[in-house]
């Protein structure tokens, strides 16, 4: 994948800066190593190397390191100890706008901005006068095609969220109790009162849809995941599984999931994390026969289908 240029490396003042279009790269991570500030040891040693353009999935129980791993490879933070290698040079070492050009993060906390439906998904790429249509197809892949249906005003239908500017004028900071109502925002500001809120599985479904609008950059090749799809119905998430995967052409792309099933089964890679650790890499297959870790995760899940309810533990 090529993410850009990097800083020529302080040893080597006067290299010239990197620039070649590398195709065929590795993401190696050295004995990395992460604590956060309360010294919570969330990573300890993990090495592992994706290659360009592979599916990754990154699996294992609560607190295992899965999100913190995520933040490292999108550089949200960087290792305490360890290296992570792009296309042969410290992940460090990019200009910061280039890597972020690069990648696509969805993550579960992504916001939904108080805008219009329409801009919510736009701002993927802001760098290109899209056409209706162009925006649209962003929309169906994300899966919000529906939620247009429901808004009173479609498109222009201004969005919130629950930290967003709520309507209600009162709580504004230029509002006080003994403020009158003459204040020069004061019209803006109860024009907002049309907002809509949006529920979490639309929120996503939107922010996927912007997350689409950023593929249509052409410039994103990695693209990284981290839980996007946990208030999706079930549907709804194969869906966007399957969308993502059928854009997945000269990106490398890695995924946290909870979930087992045609994603961890498609898998080029799959990462399993325990206790902060990379407990078991390989394809599902091979991490089944290992029975280990991934194998205990997975039939916990498949258990669900399949094993009676035990009506008696339940009295
Ligand atoms: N901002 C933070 N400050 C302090 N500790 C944190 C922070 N974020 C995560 N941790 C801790 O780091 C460890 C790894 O957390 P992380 O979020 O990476 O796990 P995870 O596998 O993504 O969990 P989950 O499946 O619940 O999302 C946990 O012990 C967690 O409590």
């Amino acid at each position: 994948m090529y993410i850009g240029e990097t800083w020529p490396s302080r040893r080597h003042a006067t290299r010239n800066v990197h620039r070649s279009s590398i195709i065929n790269v590795n993401l190696p991570c050295r004995d990395v190593c992460f604590s956060y500030k309360n010294d919570t040891s969330a990573l300890k040693n993990i090495s592992l190397s994706i290659k360009s353009g592979q599916l990754v999935a990154v699996v294992g129980t609560n607190g295992s390191g899965k999100s913190t791993l995520i933040k490292l490879l999108t550089r949200l933070i960087e290792p305490t100890s360890g290296t992570i290698i792009v296309d042969g040079h410290s992940i460090s070492d990019y200009k910061l706008a280039d890597f972020r050009r690069a990648t696509a993060c969805f993550m579960q906390d992504h916001e939904i901005f108080p805008l219009s439906f329409w801009e919510n998904v736009r701002m993927g790429d802001v760098d290109y006068i899209c056409s209706d249509d162009e925006i649209m197809n962003a929309i169906r892949k994300g899966g919000a095609e529906d939620i247009l249906t429901g808004m009173t005003e479609g498109d222009a239908t201004i969005l919130r969220n629950d930290e967003g500017p709520s309507g209600d004028y009162r709580k504004c900071n230029f509002y006080s109790s003994d403020a009158n109502e003459n204040h020069p925002l004061l019209p803006q500001w109860k024009a907002l009162e049309k907002d809509v809120k949006v529920s979490g599985g639309e929120k996503q479904r939107i922010v996927a849809a912007r997350t689409f609008m950023r593929f249509h950059s052409g410039k994103v090749n990695f693209v990284a995941v981290d839980e996007a799809s946990s208030a999706l119905d079930a549907a709804g998430e194969a869906q966007l599984f399957e969308n993502l995967v059928a854009e997945r052409a000269g990106k490398t792309i890695v995924i946290v999931t909870h979930r087992f099933g045609p994603l961890t089964r498609r898998a080029d890679l799959i990462l399993c994390m325990k206790d902060g650790r990379l407990y078991e890499s390989g394809r599902h297959d091979e991490l089944l026969a290992l029975n280990g870790e991934y194998a205990r995760l997975y039939n916990i899940q498949a258990g669900e289908f399949t094993n009676d309810i035990d009506t008696d533990s339940e009295k």
